[in-house]
């Protein structure tokens, strides 16, 4: 029989384990993270019977907790069994409202049913990531539904991604001039982004390192016309009512052989992910809106085409690769989610683990594929503290020759020894330009952000010397 002292005790216990750390004196000892986080494990305990996407239909206590919206039982209000007679507290065995596992996969009497017909124990648990992509040969959306289920039967055989660049403006950003370039790939149906910093495509010289253009958009396409083509981007110098030349096609995939320019600089480059919270809104959860500003600020400064005579200088050189992977691939809703997890004490990563994702869910396949159709597979030196993404645009055979490490500017201020000297020296908060057009527009800070922070290096393995002073102190 369990007591209802027994169960206030476990609550209490649940409670003292999953809430977040009393204030403690600082100490200067790094955290120490277990390989299994006591806190995920707690959480899993204490959160109901839904604890992943795998087991949120099964249920200890089916009299107490009826199938309904993922967390709308009050698990306050539960106070234990109060039953005496033998026939009641039969109710408090395990019992599981999922279906027959073979009539959840669908497969009856060998043959696939229709997927409406698989009855779904609950609905509104939408932790699970999209379907998986459409993968069509061509690089543009397949049209029709009967292409797309073709499409989705084909085995996984992994399609080598393509793009295709749709079209491309001029950009006035608050570091220069940018273009800015969309994407369409046969990997998924969102529209990647480039941001290419290259002003020297204003002079029609060709003086200078090659300009980093992209090849698809350079190409003929079809039936188009010479307005067709400039109306999509794909023309020469800088387009104005006096100015509309289209350009030429080019035909080398990696066409700007950058690495070969021994006395020019390799451009810089970051890969970027979407974060709506932080670059629309001003979020100082994180620092990606200050990241992408920066990372713009930081391409754009006029680069010392020779060591011994930094007086002179090219215009900065290089692109953001901006990828629509929301929340590290798990979308906004459940970044939302996350953050409401994090508020209860759990980080980041252990956030991402409880609502049933991995701790980064993105891949770098489509990045590979629009740098290459820029040019930049040749030498590229990147902004990261990242070393996955690093390893993964080796992978894609991008030759990286540089990490620029990207240090938050909250933290530059708060540590003058953090302040790094490379290439693109990061300057004094004071002579920093900040973006006008993102929300705050200087450095991000708070103790959100260091807590994102930290997570990111003692979790995620950044490479980013870790501040461990309080601010405050
Ligand atoms: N799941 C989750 N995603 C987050 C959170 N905060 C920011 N993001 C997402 O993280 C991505 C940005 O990742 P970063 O960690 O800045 O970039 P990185 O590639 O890991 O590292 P750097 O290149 O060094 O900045 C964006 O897609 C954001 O939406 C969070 O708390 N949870």
């Amino acid at each position: 029989m369990v007591h209802h002292s027994d169960l206030q005790a476990d609550a209490a216990l649940l409670d003292l384990l999953t809430s977040p750390a009393p204030p403690t004196r600082k100490t200067f000892l790094p955290r120490r993270d277990a390989a299994l986080d006591p806190l995920l494990i707690a959480a899993a305990a204490a959160s109901g019977p839904h604890v992943t996407r795998n087991h949120y239909a099964h249920d200890f206590f089916p009299g107490v907790c009826m199938a309904q919206h993922e967390g709308s039982w009050d698990w306050t209000k539960f106070t234990g069994d109060s039953s005496s007679t033998r026939s009641d507290r039969k109710r408090l065995t395990y019992v599981s409202r999922q279906a027959p596992r073979r009539q959840r996969l669908g497969l009856v009497n060998g043959e696939i049913e229709k997927k409406n017909d698989i009855p779904v124990p609950l609905a509104a648990v939408e932790n699970i990531p999209p379907d998986r992509p459409v993968e069509t040969d061509l690089g543009i959306k397949p049209t029709s539904n009967s292409e797309v289920t073709a499409h989705k039967r084909k085995p996984s055989v992994p399609v080598e991604v393509k793009v295709k660049c749709m079209a491309r403006t001029r950009i006035p950003t608050p570091h220069g001039p940018a273009f800015l370039h969309l994407y369409h790939n046969n990997r998924d149906k969102k529209e990647h982004l480039a941001i290419v910093v290259d002003s020297a495509q204003f002079d029609e010289s060709q003086d200078g390192p090659p300009h980093i253009r992209s090849q698809s958009l350079d190409a003929v396409w079809d039936n188009e016309t010479e307005m067709d083509r400039i109306t999509r981007g794909a023309y020469v110098g800088r387009l104005s009512r006096s100015s509309q030349r289209a350009s030429s096609p080019s035909t080398s995939s990696c066409h700007n052989n950058h690495g070969l320019c021994t006395d020019v600089p390799a451009p810089l480059i970051r890969i970027h992910s979407e974060c709506f919270t932080g670059e629309t809104i001003g979020s100082m959860r994180c620092d990606c809106g200050e990241q992408l500003d920066e990372a713009i600020r930081q391409i754009s400064q006029p680069v010392a085409i020779s060591a011994s005579s930094p007086q002179e200088t090219i215009p900065g050189r290089g692109a953001v690769i901006y990828l629509r992977q929301e929340g590290r691939g798990i979308g906004l809703l459940s970044k939302i989610r996350a953050y409401n997890l994090q508020d209860l004490g759990h980080d980041t990563v252990t956030a991402n683990l409880m609502l049933g994702h991995k701790a980064d869910e993105r891949g770098y396949e489509i990045a590979g594929a629009i740098m290459r159709d820029l040019g930049l597979c040749e030498g590229v030196r990147v902004l990261t503290n990242n070393p996955d993404k690093v390893a993964a645009l080796v992978n894609e055979g991008i030759k990286v020759v540089e990490r620029v490490p990207m240090i938050p500017r909250s933290w530059q201020s708060r540590n003058p020894h953090l302040v790094m000297h490379s290439h693109n020296e990061i300057q004094h908060d004071h002579e920093r330009k900040a973006g006008a057009t993102l929300i705050g527009g200087s450095a991000v800070y708070g103790e959100d952000l260091d807590k994102y922070l930290r997570t990111k290096v003692l979790r995620m393995g950044h490479i980013l010397p870790l501040w461990l002073e309080d601010p405050e102190a």
